[in-house]
């Protein structure tokens, strides 16, 4: 389990995540929902170390939570642009002994004797999630895997947050579409200004978009009547 508690991380005077007590079960899937500012990416890069807090405890297996338990996929990847996509994977440990590089890039289609440079958006999103998957974590937290993402690709991003549900990983997932998220998640939290407001267990995803959206719905259908 991911045990947090008392944890406050701010920028300069702002406090911009303040969880006193937050759970994630081990060997699910979590998705982590939030408007744009919530404070999604900060919450991971403390997870993962990168980010050091105010105060307060995170905890993996009851033990403090350290950079080596998590494979992270970040929002945006940096990548030395002349190396090729095969020279960016070396950079990483290869310990998942499960990983099928070639049959993985039959799906993906990566030209990995490229450099980096001549890749899409998409393209790096994809070798950088390769280069997590090759690694052998207990958790992986995917900062919004989807985005930039052609349908096809997102879709093994789904299958392959399921294959490592299914080998007893606990996953952290982001997004800014509901679907991806509703489709492969066991529980979706709700953080609102850096505060864990409420956790949806997967009989109650249906509540979801209605709790979500039905304040902005209803702002948007008046300034729609009104003209804009
Ligand atoms: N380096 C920084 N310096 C100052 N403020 C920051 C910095 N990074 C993030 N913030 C602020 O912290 C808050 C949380 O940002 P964060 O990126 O964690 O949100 P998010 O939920 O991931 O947003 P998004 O959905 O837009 O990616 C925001 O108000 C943001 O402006």
């Amino acid at each position: 389990m991911i045990r947090i508690r008392d944890l406050q991380f701010g920028y300069g005077g702002r406090l911009v995540i303040d969880c006193a007590r937050m759970d994630f079960e081990a060997q699910q899937v979590h998705g982590i929902v939030g408007l744009n500012g919530a404070g999604k990416s900060t919450l991971f890069q403390l997870l993962t170390r990168y980010l050091k807090p105010r105060q307060g405890a995170i905890e993996w297996e009851g033990r403090n939570m350290q950079r080596k338990d998590t494979g992270y996929l970040e929002t945006h990847n940096y990548f030395y642009t002349n190396l090729t996509g095969n020279e960016y994977l070396d950079i990483f440990p290869r310990s998942n002994k499960d990983f099928q590089l070639e049959r993985l890039n039959e799906l993906f289609q990566l030209p990995l004797n490229e450099v980096t440079e001549a890749y899409s958006t998409g393209m790096k999103k994809k070798l950088a999630l390769l280069a997590i998957l090759q690694q052998d974590r207990p958790v992986y937290i995917f900062d919004e895997p989807f985005n930039g993402l052609d349908l096809e690709s997102g879709r093994v991003v789904e299958l392959m947050i399921a294959h490592l549900k299914a080998k007893g990983k606990t996953v952290l997932v982001s997004a800014h579409t509901l679907g991806p998220l509703l489709q492969g998640c066991d529980q979706v939290h709700l953080l609102r200004n850096g505060v864990f407001a409420v956790s949806y267990g997967r009989n109650e995803f249906d509540r979801i978009e209605r709790e979500l959206f039905d304040d902005f719905n209803r702002k948007a259908g008046d300034l729609v009547r009104s003209g804009f």
